[in-house]
C-alpha cells in the first residue's frame, strides 16, 4: 500500500472521474461494538466555493466465542400491527387449568363487574381512546380529582382513577395483538396449544397463569367468525400455553394461522373496586385518615416490661428499632397505622418480622396478615419469620397464577396447583403470608371482618393505595386492629400506565400518602423529631460499604444514611487483587456493547457487557478463599440486567463457568426481582448503548436509564462488592448515572473502555449534523 497524508495544507488533488482509495484499521484494546463516523471534505475550486463533505458511518466489532454463541439467534423482525375491526363473533370457551379456581375460600363475598363494563371484543382502538377523550372533557366531575382525597370521595375517587388506568391499559394491550401466527400441540400435555408471545416474560404483554387469549382462525372470513377462548396454564420465556376446546383440537392441524388478541387481567383491578368500597363500609377513616384525637391509650410501660429481650439480638442496639417493635406490640399508634421508613438495608423488613414475633409471644391469639406487593418480598419475609416461628403458626398463600413448580404452602401436587383451604382451616394460623392482591382471596373467603389483629405491609411504597387496602378493607379491625407499613419511597413505586391516573396521585402508595399529607407522620415543627409512636426512621445502614452507598445516600438521602454493616463483611473484598482502586470496592467497566434483539423478541441483550460479567464471575471463582478472601457459593452473587432477554443470556452463559458448579443457585433478575434482596456480591449490566432506544425506555418504564429508583434499588443491593458493566457514554446523559460515573472515576474504580475519545467522537458528529452534509452507510468490519 502507498500512503498519502491528507491535511488542510497538505490536500490530495482530484481530476474528474478519478478514484482514492481509503483502507481503514481499528486497533481495538476491548471487546465490544465500535462505530466511528469518518468525513471528507472536498474544495470544488479551492478560491471561490464553498467545500461539501461526503460522510461514511462504519463500525467494527470484536467478540469473544461466548459472545458469538449468545448472539441473535436470527434478525430481529418485530410484529406488524394489526387494524382490528369488530366483527360478528361466536365465542367457544377454553379449558382453564386444573383446580384454578378452588372451592374452599373462594367467592363467599362476590367481585362486582365495574362500572364501565365493555365487551373486549368491542372495544376497538380508536372506539376506546375516542371514548377516553370524550368522558374526560364532558363527564368526569372533575372537581372529584381536583380536591383533596378523603373518606366521603374516597371510593368514588378511587373507582374513576382506577377506571381511568383500565382504559389505558386496553388500549395498550392492543398494541400485542398477533396476525396470521401458527401454534404447536404440546408435546407433554397434546390438550394444550403453544402459542410464541416474545416479550411475555418482560410483561410485553402482561400474561399471568389463567388468564385468557382470544384467538380466530385467520382464514375465517365468513361472519359470524368463531373466537376461541384459550386459557393459559403455563407462561415460558417467549410462549404461553393455552387450553382451548375441544372443538378447536379437534379440527386443530399444525402450521394453522390465528390472530390473537391478548385481553387485560381484571381481577387485581376489581379487587381493588371492592377494597375501596370496603373501607367505607367498614368504616376505616381512622385507620385511613387519622388524627391525634382518635388514638387510643397506650399500653407502652406493660409492654416493655413483657419483652427485654429480643428474638433477633441484633436489634438490641438498634435503639430506633427496638422502640418500633414496642411500639407496635403496644398497639401505641392504633387505630392509626405505624410506619417504618428508611433507605435501603437500614432493617425495614427485620423489624416487621421481630415485630409479628414479638407479637405473637406477648399474645398468642393474634392473628397477623404479613403482606408485599411482590411474590419476591413476601417469600423474603416468610424465609426470615421461619427464623424464630414455628412453621405450623404459619401459612405462605400463593396466587393461582404463580408457576405451580414453586413448592411452598397451598401448593397441592396432587392437583397440579394451588388450593385455598376453607375459612376454618386459614383462621387457625397465627400468620399468613400473601401478596397484597392475593390477600383479596381472604375477604372472598369470608375471613370475617377483623379477624386479624395485626396487618403488616412491606415494601409498601411499591403499591397504589387501592391495591394496599385489599390486605386492610374487611380484614383488619378497624377500631382495634394495628395496621405497620413499612417502605421507602424513593425505593421503586407503583407502575401506572394511565397519565391522567398519574396526575391525579393514583400513583401514591397509602404510606407516601401518610407521610405527605398526614401531619402525625411529619416533624413536629419545634422539636424537629418525628412522633415516635407513629412514625419509626431508621437510618443506620447494616448491608453495604460506604463506597457503595456514598452515590444513593448523596442522591436521595441527604447524607443521612449512616454506616453500621459489620466491617469484616463490608471490607471483604477492599483487597481484592481485580479492584482498579485497593480499598474502594465499587467498579464501573465501561464496555462499547451493542444492545441488540433477535427474532420477535421486543426484549434487548447486549453481549459484549455479559462478556465482562462472565470475566469478573471467574475471577471471583478463582480467587475465592485465597488471600484472606471468603470462601464463595452462587448464593453470594446476584446479577441484575434490566430486560428479560438479557436475563435469558446472562443464564445460558452462566453454564459455561466451569467454575460455578451449583449456577442455578445464582439469582439473575429484573430489579424489581432484587428489591428488598441483598447479596455479598452485585453485578449490573446497564444493557442500553444506543441513544434512539432510550425515549422507547421511557415508554414503556424499562431500563436504567430516566428511572431514578430503579438505579437506587440496583445500586444498594450489594454488601461487599458492586461491579456495574455498562456504556458510559450512553449512561452519561442522564444525571444521575453521569453522578455515579463520575464518582467512579475520581475514585479510579473505573476501568474498561475510555470513553473520553468517544466522546470526542460525539462531538465531532454534532459538528457535523451542522454541516451541509452527505451521508452513506458502509459495510460493516467485523474481526472474531
Ligand atoms: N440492628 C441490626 N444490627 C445488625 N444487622 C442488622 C440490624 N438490622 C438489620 N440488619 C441487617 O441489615 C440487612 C438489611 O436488613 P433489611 O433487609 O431488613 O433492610 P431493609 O430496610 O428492609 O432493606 P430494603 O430497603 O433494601 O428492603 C440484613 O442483612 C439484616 O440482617
Amino acid at each position: 500500500w502507498t500512503y498519502f497524508v491528507v491535511t488542510d495544507s497538505c490536500m490530495l488533488l482530484f481530476s474528474a472521474g478519478e478514484s482514492y482509495e481509503v483502507v481503514v484499521r481499528y486497533m481495538l484494546n476491548h471487546y465490544g461494538f465500535f462505530p466511528a463516523t469518518m468525513y471528507f471534505e472536498f474544495c470544488p475550486d479551492l478560491a471561490s466555493s464553498a467545500p461539501f463533505c461526503i460522510v461514511r458511518e462504519m463500525e467494527a466489532t470484536a467478540r469473544t466465542p461466548l459472545a458469538v454463541e449468545l448472539g441473535p439467534v436470527a434478525p430481529y423482525k418485530p410484529f406488524q400491527v394489526v387494524t382490528y375491526k369488530p366483527v360478528d363473533t361466536i365465542i367457544v370457551e377454553g379449558v382453564p387449568p386444573d383446580r384454578y379456581a378452588q372451592k374452599g375460600s373462594e367467592s363467599l363475598l362476590k367481585l362486582k363487574n365495574s362500572l364501565i363494563n365493555y365487551s373486549y371484543h368491542d372495544c376497538v382502538t380508536y372506539y376506546i381512546f375516542v371514548y377516553y377523550i370524550l368522558s374526560f372533557l364532558y363527564f368526569i366531575p372533575r372537581g372529584l380529582l381536583n380536591c383533596a382525597l378523603k373518606m366521603k370521595n374516597y371510593s368514588h375517587r378511587f373507582h374513576l382513577l382506577l377506571h381511568l388506568e383500565e382504559i389505558q391499559m386496553e388500549v395498550d394491550i392492543r398494541k400485542y395483538d398477533l396476525h396470521k401466527q401458527t401454534m404447536t400441540q404440546d408435546q407433554s400435555n397434546r390438550k394444550l396449544l403453544t402459542l410464541g408471545v416474545p416479550g411475555v416474560a418482560e410483561n410485553r404483554p402482561s400474561v399471568l397463569r389463567g388468564d385468557c387469549l382470544r384467538v380466530s382462525k385467520s382464514e375465517d372470513t365468513v361472519q359470524p367468525i368463531t373466537v376461541y377462548t384459550g386459557y393459559v396454564h403455563r407462561v415460558e420465556l417467549d410462549s404461553v400455553k393455552l387450553g382451548f376446546s375441544k372443538r378447536l383440537l379437534q379440527t386443530f392441524i399444525s402450521n394453522m394461522k390465528f390472530d390473537v388478541e391478548f385481553t387485560i387481567n381484571r381481577f387485581p383491578l376489581k379487587l381493588q373496586h371492592r377494597a375501596v368500597e370496603l373501607a367505607v363500609k367498614h368504616q376505616l377513616e381512622e385507620v385511613l385518615f387519622p388524627s391525634a384525637h382518635s388514638r387510643q391509650s397506650s399500653l407502652l410501660p406493660f409492654i416493655s416490661i413483657l419483652f427485654s429481650r429480643m428474638f433477633n439480638r441484633q436489634l438490641e442496639n438498634n435503639p430506633e428499632q427496638h422502640a418500633a417493635v414496642e411500639c407496635i406490640v403496644a398497639g401505641s399508634s392504633k387505630p392509626a397505622p405505624h410506619i417504618v421508613f428508611g433507605p435501603p438495608g437500614t432493617g425495614k423488613t427485620v423489624t416487621l418480622v421481630e415485630a409479628m414475633n414479638q407479637v405473637s409471644r406477648v399474645d398468642p391469639s393474634a392473628h397477623m396478615l404479613a403482606c408485599a406487593p411482590s411474590n419476591s418480598a413476601c417469600d423474603l419475609l416468610c424465609e426470615r419469620l421461619m427464623v424464630h416461628m414455628n412453621p405450623y403458626k404459619v401459612y405462605r398463600m400463593y396466587a393461582s397464577s404463580r408457576d405451580p413448580n414453586s413448592k411452598y404452602c397451598n401448593l397441592d401436587p396432587t392437583q397440579n396447583g394451588f388450593v385455598f383451604p376453607e375459612k376454618e382451616v386459614l383462621m387457625k394460623y397465627a400468620v399468613i403470608v400473601t401478596t397484597m392482591v392475593t390477600a383479596g382471596r381472604l375477604v372472598s373467603g369470608g375471613i370475617p371482618v377483623g379477624h386479624f389483629t395485626h396487618v403488616f405491609v412491606d415494601e409498601g411504597g411499591q403499591a397504589v393505595e387501592p391495591e394496599c387496602i385489599i390486605a386492610i378493607a374487611g380484614l383488619l379491625n378497624p377500631k382495634n386492629g394495628q395496621l405497620v407499613l413499612a417502605g421507602d419511597p424513593k425505593q421503586l413505586g407503583p407502575i401506572l400506565r394511565s397519565p391522567f391516573a398519574l396526575q391525579h396521585e393514583l400513583g401514591l402508595s397509602l404510606l407516601e400518602r401518610l407521610m405527605n399529607h398526614n401531619t402525625l407522620y411529619q416533624k413536629c415543627l419545634d422539636s424537629g423529631h418525628f412522633d415516635t409512636r407513629f412514625v419509626t426512621k431508621l437510618l443506620q445502614n447494616y448491608r453495604s460499604h460506604p463506597a457503595i452507598l456514598k452515590v444513593p445516600n448523596e442522591l436521595f438521602y441527604e447524607n443521612e444514611l449512616q454506616v453500621h454493616a459489620d466491617q469484616w463483611d463490608r471490607e471483604a473484598y477492599c483487597n481484592w487483587e481485580y479492584l482498579p482502586k485497593k480499598g474502594f470496592p465499587v467498579i464501573f467497566h465501561g464496555v462499547m456493547g451493542k444492545d441488540e434483539r433477535e427474532a420477535n423478541s421486543p426484549s434487548f441483550f447486549n453481549v459484549s457487557e455479559i462478556e465482562v460479567l462472565v470475566d469478573y464471575l471467574i475471577k471471583l471463582m478463582e480467587t475465592q478463599g485465597k488471600k484472606g478472601l471468603p470462601k464463595l457459593s452462587a448464593k453470594d452473587i446476584g446479577i441484575i440486567a434490566p430486560y428479560s432477554k438479557q436475563v435469558e443470556k446472562v443464564k445460558k452463559a452462566l453454564k459455561s463457568v466451569s467454575a460455578l458448579s451449583d449456577f442455578k443457585e445464582l439469582k439473575v433478575g429484573s430489579v424489581e426481582e432484587f428489591q428488598g434482596q441483598e447479596r455479598k456480591i452485585i453485578m449490573v449490566s446497564t444493557v442500553r448503548s444506543s441513544i434512539s432506544y432510550v425515549k422507547m425506555d421511557q415508554d414503556f418504564n424499562i431500563g436504567f436509564l430516566s428511572n431514578e429508583k430503579r438505579f437506587n434499588v440496583a445500586m444498594t443491593r450489594a454488601k461487599s462488592l458492586l461491579i456495574v458493566v455498562g456504556n458510559p457514554v450512553i449512561l452519561n446523559k442522564d444525571p444521575t448515572w453521569e453522578k455515579f460515573i463520575n464518582y467512579c472515576v475520581n475514585e479510579r474504580g473505573y476501568t474498561g473502555f475510555d470513553f473520553k475519545d468517544a466522546e470526542g467522537e460525539d462531538d465531532v458528529v454534532s459538528r457535523l449534523a451542522t454541516l451541509r452534509i452527505s451521508t452513506a452507510s458502509e459495510g460493516l468490519y467485523s474481526y472474531t
